[in-house]
């Protein structure tokens, strides 16, 4: 089998955008692999007493442009080479939305649905410890992923306090209210995604009512979304978990589908039991099926590498939004590009959950919280400024949403990087 590399994947889309932006070689020559990574064990002793060793990552990709920002992700395949990928691109998501840190991103190989809470708490707190010295405010801010959530956020923040003998909300986003959390974030990436899609879809006189969407990933991001979209009059004629998919043509009732998702969340159970194929009245398809739905826009919004060179063919939607991250490879984007479908790229779409979670950071520092209309207020300014500059890249280069947004992001990232000039580098 032929080894397939995310993060040579990832590098890629900095070749085509290299083309049309001055970058001096030793800004590119410090972009092609991460800054610093460590790897972890963890040992966690399980609620029957028996001991368990887990891997846990943390990647900071680069920190030119301000301290290390990204998720923490809980999966059964979270590997380095996906952990780089992800900082990676957080690299360019925080240029692009001009947000003042680097990029970073963590994980633990774990399959976390089958740890009980305490388990769970025992695991993040054990993460926490094992990474204290590679993060802090003001050098690299953690923030939830998939699999991770405000609750998980909480006890690594609590955990990164006790070890530094003093409360540091500051080093963790995404953390719930009552631990110095900010409105709107759990909402952020939904929030944000939707403002990304109704300002793109305008430009093609797409109106709400004649649309219909696939959503793929029913989590805390694509079942808000969904449920944004259907509240304005999308027609959500699809949806998924990792359990498969239900399909209706006349749409999807998404606010009780998501009551029904998460009637499963308690107190007591961090994730979501149920699943979206237990909802009898609907066709139940595979997530291999929605992707090739013929609807007007289709939204990965779960795992990295969905649409590939093995599946682009079959992809009927006339727009793509990648709500995950790296959902489409190089590959797919060529061919899909053929096919005249519109991709509309993970660093510019998804960017509005790490930009709440940058008002949460300024919040903390500050001390002063803001109120929930004010933040929506503020993501929606800041994403449409970006997502019309982006906009207007694409046109004056006749280049695909992708490229232009790594075009406005590396333009950023090549001035930081130069002004910094060699820092610290070992001089002859
Ligand atoms: N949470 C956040 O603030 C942000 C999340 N993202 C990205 O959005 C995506 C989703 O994240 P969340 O909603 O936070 O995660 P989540 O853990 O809340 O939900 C993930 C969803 O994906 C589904 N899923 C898992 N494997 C699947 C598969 N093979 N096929 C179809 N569905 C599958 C799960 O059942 C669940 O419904 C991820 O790619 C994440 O990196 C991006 C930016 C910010
Ligand atoms: O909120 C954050 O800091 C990062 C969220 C994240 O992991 C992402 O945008 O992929």
């Amino acid at each position: 089998m032929i080894h397939f590399s995310l993060l040579a994947d990832a590098s890629t889309r900095i070749e085509r955008a290299l083309k049309y932006v001055e970058i001096s070689k030793d800004a590119m020559t410090r972009l092609q692999a991460p800054k610093a990574s460590v790897t972890v064990s963890i040992p966690l002793r399980l609620d029957d007493g028996s001991l368990q060793l887990f891997k846990g990552y943390r990647v900071r990709y680069d920190d030119t442009r301000g301290p290390g920002k990204g998720g923490i992700r809980y999966h059964p395949h979270v590997s380095i080479d996906e952990v780089e990928s992800l900082a990676f691109w957080m690299t360019f998501k925080c240029a692009l939305l001009n947000l003042p840190y680097g990029g970073a991103k963590g994980g633990i190989t774990v399959e976390a649905k089958t740890l009980s809470r305490s388990e769970l708490e025992r695991l993040s707190r054990g993460y926490i410890s094992a990474i204290a010295d590679f993060i802090g405010p003001d050098v690299d801010i953690l923030a939830p992923d998939m699999y991770t959530n405000a609750t998980i956020m909480g006890w690594m923040m609590d955990q990164y306090s006790i070890i530094q003998r003093r409360i540091t909300p500051s080093v963790v986003t995404g953390k719930p209210i009552s631990m110095g959390g900010s409105q709107g974030r759990e909402t952020a990436t939904s929030v944000g995604a939707f403002q990304v899609i109704n300002t793109l879809l305008e430009k093609f006189d797409q109106s709400p009512q004649k649309t219909t969407v696939a959503v793929q990933g029913f989590g805390n991001v694509g079942a808000m979304l969904a449920q944004l979209l259907s509240q304005v009059g999308y027609r959500v004629v699809a949806i998924s978990d990792s359990q498969g998919g239900i399909y209706a043509s006349q749409g999807l009732d998404i606010p009780s589908i998501r009551r029904y998702k998460m009637s499963s969340r308690n107190l007591q159970a961090v994730y979501c039991e149920s699943s979206v194929c237990n909802i009898v009245e609907h066709e139940v398809i595979t997530n291999a099926d929605l992707l090739a739905l013929d609807v007007d826009v289709l939204i990965p919004a779960a795992l990295e590498n969905q649409i590939t060179a093995d599946n682009a063919q079959q992809i009927q939607a006339k727009y793509i939004f990648e709500v995950a991250n790296g959902p489409v490879t190089s590959q797919a984007d060529q061919i899909l590009e053929q096919k005249g479908i519109y991709v509309f790229p993970d660093i510019l779409v998804n960017a509005g959950g790490v930009t709440v979670s940058y008002f949460e950071w300024v919040q903390n520092r500050s001390g002063l919280y803001w109120t929930g209309e004010e933040v929506n207020q503020r993501l929606k300014e800041r994403i449409t400024v970006e997502t019309e500059k982006t906009w207007s890249i694409a046109q004056e280069f006749g280049v695909s949403m992708r490229t232009a947004a790594y075009i406005h992001a590396l333009r950023r990232l090549g001035e930081a990087m130069d002004a910094k000039g060699t820092g610290a580098d070992n001089k002859k």
